[in-house]
């Protein structure tokens, strides 16, 4: 499978880097092929470093103005003109969608999937890795969004919450 990440490009706390570490080790241990933002930058780069210590393929989706934090020693890398295009690439690489602990611009690329899924323009699997109840406060938000009429499809089917790396792991074929 080709697995779409998006992750925090700065280095954080131990208890967000131990569960995206594992989550990596999980994904290259099975074979699985990482799809991410192409960057040597904090969680990204570690979550990189994980997958292809543990044997999985890594495929690089960077933007020209991110050039200069391109990850060495990537199976592929593709570089694209700015960050909607890159955006694209990276939703149309993937099998399934994965969402570390990350600020704005993960923010960005998830709130992108969700919309185009709310379109049925797809219908990826999104899972959110929720490290210690970090989106705690955008699972609210949703969930009211959800519960007031705010969504064509119900939240369940637009993406699903796991606590720990080996749940989001089992999650990335059955969610919808
Ligand atoms: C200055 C610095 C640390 C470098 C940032 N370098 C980056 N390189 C590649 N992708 C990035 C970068 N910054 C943001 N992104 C994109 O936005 C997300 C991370 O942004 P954030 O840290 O959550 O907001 C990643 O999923 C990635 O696709």
């Amino acid at each position: 499978m080709n697995i779409t990440v998006f992750c925090s490009a700065y280095s954080l706390d131990a208890r967000y880097t131990a569960p995206a570490a594992e989550f990596a080790r999980l994904l290259g241990e099975a074979g699985h092929t990482l799809v991410w933002g192409g960057s040597h930058a904090g969680l990204m780069g570690l979550l990189a470093d994980g997958v292809k210590e543990a044997g999985g393929r890594l495929v690089g989706i960077s933007v020209e103005l991110l050039a200069h934090k391109t990850y060495e020693g990537a199976d592929e890398l593709v570089m694209t003109a700015d960050l909607a295009e890159r955006k694209a690439q990276l939703l149309a690489r993937a099998d399934a969608v994965v969402v570390l602990v990350g600020g704005l611009g993960t923010l960005d690329e998830v709130t992108e999937v969700l919309e185009l899924k709310k379109h049925a323009l797809h219908d990826k699997p999104v899972v959110v890795l929720d490290t210690e109840g970090f989106y705690a406060g955008l699972r609210t938000q949703l969930e009211r969004m959800d519960q007031e009429g705010f969504l064509p499809r119900s939240l369940a089917e637009l993406i699903t919450f796991a606590a720990t790396p080996a749940e989001a792991f089992a999650r990335l074929d059955r969610a919808s």
